[in-house]
């Protein structure tokens, strides 16, 4: 039912059956018409001779009754008659009517030649047509009456006896008993066609001779129907055809025709079933002859369409073949072929060609970019407009320790869980962030714990999105850089920037920065600091009696020393040389002068070996208190100031920076320096 094929036989089909039908009927329709004016005017014609033979006869029985009553008239004049003598004696008056009476003006019954079952006779002289007849010269029709206690239905005729002088001797009257086949009685008895008939009816409507015996007497008005029968319709009309209901309430048609010889009216009816028979019969094998050519005209429509449509169906299999193997491409063959599916085959076989060449094309740039991504060394991620996986590079593989095939359809930020590099919390999926920014990001400081070991490794992300031809996002292409090394030489230089090589302690640089930090807080809060700087005291003569290495190594010890006597929010620097300096923030300045002096008693108390010598080692500190009036570079200086003034009162000492007596000495001068201890060594080695 789907097919293109059957669609088309079918809507042929219906369509030419339909078309058919229509003209058919439509000519039918035409026919009938036809038909019905002929059948109308041959039934008027009918029933018009019907009723002018009625007429004809009429009259000559009312001829001969007035012969009759001339006969019987001259008999009187001539003397006395027997009246059912003279009646037997007219075998014709007999042998047309049912009953022949002779009655007395009076009414009464002079003579009779009755049929065998007539009904009595009733008081005739109280009848219309009798008295009628009493005035009249001529034969008068009754209307239709119902006679005797039978109540038989009869129509009688009458006619006048006189004498020359017009006097009235008597009256014949001759009935018709409208149950026998008699000169009315036929009529109802002729039949038309099959099912039609005559019948008679008084102008008024009174039926006087009907097939249906039980009808007679009845008025046509009487007939109940929800629409008036055409009977009584004809009663209104003139004379002609008529279709419309009958008596019985079935569709007939009628013919009415008025006589002249009596007020009644002669009706052909021939019920249209039969009426058109003929018709309906060219119908139904019209209906017939249209099924039969339509089932042929389907079969023909079909494998015309077969025939049709074998061409296309070949081009399908041409297609469908070509579908099932792609790449294989075959031009599909139609030879001889120069109309419009031979003109598809080649739009086809022609479009096929290009698609395979773009194909291959796309096959070889898909190559190149895939041989290109798989050659690059930074790992090279690409996902769908979802941010869902579609391929990793091998480095990428590396990188994240997922394979393609694994990671396809994944999350990006399942194969690659970036965090903070810092805190450690997990970061937005950057191929979420670039779909929904629809722009190229670059984000730094991100760590990504390889998979298979837990390695934390530094990476930086680029993300960019991937527009189809129309700008639609198709996907994300992301490249994942691990900088865990470049991080960490970063990190390297940068702290070798900030420390002293030698002893690992922040340097002059970071130191100050530092210091201008504590400087900036002691402005702003009013957090008090103060800064000690340090100096060895004599310590050319260790590198002149140790070597280098030895005032190297010492040096190294003294930062320890020193780092282990401050709290760990202190700064313990090497400014240079054999110069140290302690920023010891949130100290108040007679503690910073604690410190000081415990840090150097602890320098004194530490005895330094190096290489089997033992150094003495002592300091001189100056200190300068960080406040919210100070500057950076005047703490520096002033604590520098101190230190001088504490060498320059001997060393081994600590010294206050104090604006309006400087150089002041906060601790005696020690017992001994390390030039001091320095001989002491070299005393102990003497000895040893
Ligand atoms: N071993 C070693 N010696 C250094 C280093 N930097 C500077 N020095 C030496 O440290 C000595 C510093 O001497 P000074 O501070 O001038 O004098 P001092 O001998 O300490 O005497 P005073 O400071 O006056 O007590 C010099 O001999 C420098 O060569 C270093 O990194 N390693």
């Amino acid at each position: 039912m789907s097919s293109l094929k059957t669609k088309i036989t079918l809507c042929a089909a219906v369509l030419s059956i339909a078309v058919v039908l229509s003209l058919g009927f439509a000519q039918l329709h035409l026919i009938r018409n036809k038909v019905g004016e002929v059948l109308a005017s041959q039934q008027y014609g009918l029933a018009s001779t019907a009723a002018h033979n009625l007429d004809q006869r009429l009259q000559l029985t009312q001829s001969m009754l007035a012969g009759v009553a001339e006969l019987l008239s001259q008999q009187l004049a001539a003397g006395k008659v027997d009246y059912n003598q003279f009646l037997h004696e007219r075998p014709a008056l007999a042998a047309t009517f049912d009953d022949v009476m002779i009655f007395a003006p009076d009414g009464q019954l002079l003579g009779r030649n009755p049929l065998p079952d007539a009904p009595p006779v009733s008081d005739i002289a109280t009848l219309a047509h009798f008295r009628q007849t009493l005035g009249s010269n001529k034969p008068v029709i009754s209307a239709p009456y119902l006679a005797g206690a039978a109540r038989i239905p009869q129509i009688m005729f009458t006619a006048p006896v006189r004498d020359r002088q017009g006097r009235l001797l008597a009256v014949i009257g001759c009935s018709f008993n409208l149950l026998k086949p008699n000169l009315i009685g036929a009529i109802g008895q002729s039949r038309i066609g099959k099912t039609g008939y005559l019948f008679l009816m008084t102008g008024s409507g009174t039926i006087i001779s009907h097939p249906d015996a039980g009808t007679l007497l009845r008025n046509v008005d009487s007939f109940t129907q929800a629409a008036p029968n055409v009977a009584a319709q004809g009663l209104q009309q003139a004379d002609g055809t008529h279709e419309g209901p009958g008596l019985d309430g079935g569709s007939v048609l009628a013919s009415f025709a008025r006589m002249q010889q009596a007020n009644w009216r002669m009706v052909a009816v021939l019920p249209t079933g039969e009426a058109y028979a003929p018709i309906r019969e060219a119908q139904q094998r019209l209906i017939i002859a249209l099924a039969a050519a339509s089932l042929v005209a389907l079969l023909g429509a079909w494998l015309l369409m077969r025939w049709l449509m074998t061409p296309l169906l070949q081009l399908r299999d041409g297609i469908t073949r070509q579908h099932a193997a792609l790449g294989a491409y075959e031009p599909i063959a139609l030879p001889d072929r120069q109309d419009e599916i031979g003109a598809v085959a080649e739009a086809f076989n022609k479009l096929m060609a290009d698609q395979v060449h773009m194909q291959d094309a796309l096959f070889a740039e898909k190559e190149r970019l895939q041989i290109t991504l798989r050659a690059i060394s930074d790992p090279v991620l690409t996902t769908d407009a979802q941010g869902r996986i579609d391929y990793l590079n091998p480095a990428a593989e590396r990188l994240t320790g997922w394979m393609l095939h694994d990671a396809r359809g994944k999350d990006f930020i399942t194969v690659a869980p970036l965090q903070d590099e810092v805190h450690g919390e997990a970061v937005d999926s950057p191929a979420q962030l670039a779909l929904q920014q629809n722009r190229a990001l670059m984000l730094e400081g991100h760590a990504l714990p390889r998979r298979n070991d837990g390695a934390l490794l530094a990476v930086d992300t680029s993300a960019a999105p991937i527009h189809d031809a129309e700008g639609r996002i198709v996907g994300i292409v992301l490249v994942l850089q691990d900088v865990t090394h470049r991080r960490q030489i970063a990190r390297q230089v940068k702290w070798e920037a900030s420390h002293d090589a030698l002893t690992g302690l922040p340097n002059r640089r970071e130191f100050e920065a530092q210091m201008a930090d504590a400087v900036t807080r002691a402005r702003r809060n009013g957090d008090l600091a103060a800064l000690l700087l340090i100096d060895l005291d004599q310590f050319k003569p260790v590198n002149d009696l140790g070597g280098h290495a030895a005032g190297d190594a010492l040096l190294v010890q003294i930062a320890r020393l020193m780092a282990a006597q401050v709290r760990s929010r202190d700064v313990v620097a090497r400014l240079g040389g054999d110069e140290f300096a302690v920023l010891l923030n949130d100290c108040a300045p007679e503690k910073a002068a604690q410190v000081a002096e415990k840090l150097r008693l602890a320098v004194a108390a530490q005895p330094f070996v190096c290489e089997a010598r033992s150094y003495a080692v002592t300091t001189s500190i100056g200190i300068a208190t960080i406040s919210q009036d100070s500057a950076s570079t005047d703490a520096l200086r002033h604590a520098d100031q101190a230190c001088y003034a504490a060498k320059a009162a001997g060393r081994n000492r600590v010294m206050v920076y104090r604006e309006d007596a400087m150089p002041t000495t906060s601790t005696p001068v020690p017992a001994g320096s390390i030039a001091e201890g320095l001989e002491r060594d070299a005393d102990e080695a003497a000895q040893d």
